[in-house]
């Protein structure tokens, strides 16, 4: 059985409707029209002990919905779910114990004390020993490279220094599950990778088990071999990034630039163009026939510059995220 078990987990919110005005605000005093909200929609799926997993999918898909269920932060409407064996929303202290999340846009530390006295107060709360604290804060202060910024008050510290922190304190426990979302948003391209390396190295090194839900696609094909697309709080796919769609993996592009204008017709016999300015065009072939369609643009077009690349991964995942939720995909 996984470290994560998800059965049939779904989460409906119910929200009241309100009009624009005086008016209706006066209205909605005697009646109220209530809406439901289905966030989470019979989601299944598995997660075993040291995995990484990326959890993707467009605003409002769902995906903080499940992570606060699989916290205990929310009760689902119906379905299962346990993390370590624990179920989440029964918030037991052994579960809590072994158990952190971090969320990019909430901080867990005082902004107003240093860091070293909520990394202290965490410490007590989850009762970790004098010396098992000293060891973990120095191994975490030294691989986030933070040892001087201990003593300085948070609200001084910079988003990614803030940031490292937040990791500290949601790790100074050493918890067997972590779960992250957006833990990167809002860093710079450096502080994006410090933070990407970190997280690799101590999954591998303390075998830890991470969810994570990004924006960013570099955190998700950095960490992740696995990832879980949720659209409109389904899952639409789960599996490799690398093996999306076999469509995708069966299609080349072609981006070539000519030394004089070409007409527009004649290359769409080479293959589909996607787009072209008379000097440079982009054309999609299926993989067989790459040789063939090189060969006729080299013979036949004035070329200055050729180049062969696959689809981009993000064209991929947008792909899936229009796919109508009846045929959603399992990989
Ligand atoms: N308390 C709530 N009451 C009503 N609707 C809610 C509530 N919380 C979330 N929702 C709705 O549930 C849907 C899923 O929200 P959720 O925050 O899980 O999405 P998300 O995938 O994390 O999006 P994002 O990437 O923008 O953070 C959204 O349509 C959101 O508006």
């Amino acid at each position: 059985m996984g470290i994560i078990t998800v059965k049939d987990l779904e989460k409906d919110f119910q929200y009241y409707m309100k009009g624009e005005g005086l008016k209706s605000s006066f209205q909605n005093l005697f009646r109220r029209e209530q809406l439901t909200k289905k966030a989470v929609k019979r989601i299944t799926f598995e997660i075993e002990e040291g995995e990484i997993v990326g959890f993707l999918g467009p605003n409002g898909a769902g995906k903080t919905t499940t992570l606060k269920m699989l916290s205990g932060i929310l009760h689902p409407t119906s379905g299962s779910a346990t993390v370590m064996g624990y179920v989440p929303w029964e918030r037991k202290n052994d579960f809590k114990r072994r158990f952190s999340i971090v969320m990019g846009q909430k901080n867990q530390l005082w902004p107003d004390l240093p860091a070293h006295e909520s990394l202290y107060l965490n410490k007590c709360i989850y009762e970790v020993g004098d010396k098992e604290y000293r060891d973990t804060l120095n191994e975490l202060t030294e691989l986030l490279q933070v040892k001087e910024q201990l003593n300085v008050q948070v609200r001084r510290l910079s988003l990614g220094e803030r940031m490292k922190m937040e990791f500290i304190a949601a790790l100074i426990h050493k918890p067997s599950v972590l779960l992250l979302d957006e833990p990167t948003i809002g860093l710079d391209l450096m502080s994006q990778r410090n933070i990407r390396d970190f997280l690799k190295y101590y999954n591998e090194r303390h075998k830890m088990t991470i969810v994570l839900t990004s924006h960013y696609l570099k955190d998700i094909e950095h960490l992740c071999k696995r990832s879980i697309i949720v659209n409109h709080g389904r899952i639409m796919y789960d599996g490799s990034l690398g093996g999306m769609s076999p469509a995708f993996s069966h299609t080349k592009r072609i981006k070539v630039a000519f030394s004089e204008r070409v007409d527009s017709e004649s290359l769409s016999s080479v293959g589909r163009v996607i787009q072209e300015d008379g000097y440079s065009a982009l054309i999609e072939v299926d993989k067989s026939e790459l040789n063939r369609c090189s060969k006729i643009l080299l013979d036949q077009f004035p070329i200055l510059d050729i180049t062969i690349e696959d689809i981009p991964i993000e064209e991929s995942i947008a792909a899936i995220y229009q796919r109508e939720e009846e045929h959603a995909y399992l990989a």
